[in-house]
């Protein structure tokens, strides 16, 4: 669908097994596009190149973020993990030549999530939260859910989210809570 370059490299960079889960990113970002009236070429593309930073070795991502100028607050030096969705804004429209806001943004928030998404950042957030490959527990409601009502399907994903973090004794991004509460709210109004 894009050029065949772009594939190229981000299966170089990012290996078979996350390009193979950015294609069925890609494609169920397209589905919901296409239910929820966004424009489904924009959702193929920040689909495609969601994960476009999400490199495996610390030192790298450290290094790259240092070199992209990205600020990093204390959730995300405590998970460096995180640093992919900030990192993949930056290489898209470095390295991909991606210069839609829209989809940039959408790569940004894509783990996080921010306080007031965007119908874009909420397609890509919970087309990589269900992708077919995605097998952990709850995750069959919340993909029934996003075909149903996507607000809904997407506080649910993050109540699963945070309640997994904290399992983990971890700390959860306070994007996360704003962006939680802020569904909330819009929900109580509908
Ligand atoms: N909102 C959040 N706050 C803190 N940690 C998070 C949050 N969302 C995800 N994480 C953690 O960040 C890591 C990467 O998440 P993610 O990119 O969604 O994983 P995946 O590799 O499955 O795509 C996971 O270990 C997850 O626990």
């Amino acid at each position: 669908m894009f050029e065949k370059w772009i594939h190229e490299k981000l299966e170089d960079e990012i290996g078979t097994v996350r390009y193979n889960h950015s294609l069925d990113v890609m494609k169920v970002s397209m589905e919901l596009a296409k239910l929820y009236g966004e424009n489904e070429k924009k959702a193929a593309l920040a689909g495609l190149l969601h994960d476009c930073a999400k490199i495996r070795e610390k030192r790298k991502l450290l290094k790259m973020a240092g070199e992209f100028g990205i600020i990093l607050d204390n959730v995300m030096k405590n998970n460096v993990e995180l640093i992919h969705g900030p990192l993949g804004a930056e290489v898209a429209r470095k390295e991909y030549n991606v210069l839609d806001i829209e989809i940039l943004s959408a790569i940004k928030y894509h783990t996080v999530g921010k306080e007031d998404m965007s119908l874009l950042e909420k397609i890509i957030f919970i087309a990589d939260y269900i992708e077919p490959n995605r097998k952990f527990k709850g995750v069959e409601e919340v993909r029934k859910l996003a075909f149903e009502d996507l607000n809904a399907s997407l506080i649910l994903a993050m109540d699963n989210t945070i309640k997994f973090v904290i399992y983990g004794g971890g700390l959860i991004h306070l994007n996360t809570v704003k962006a939680r509460n802020y569904l909330k709210l819009e929900k109580s109004l509908e």
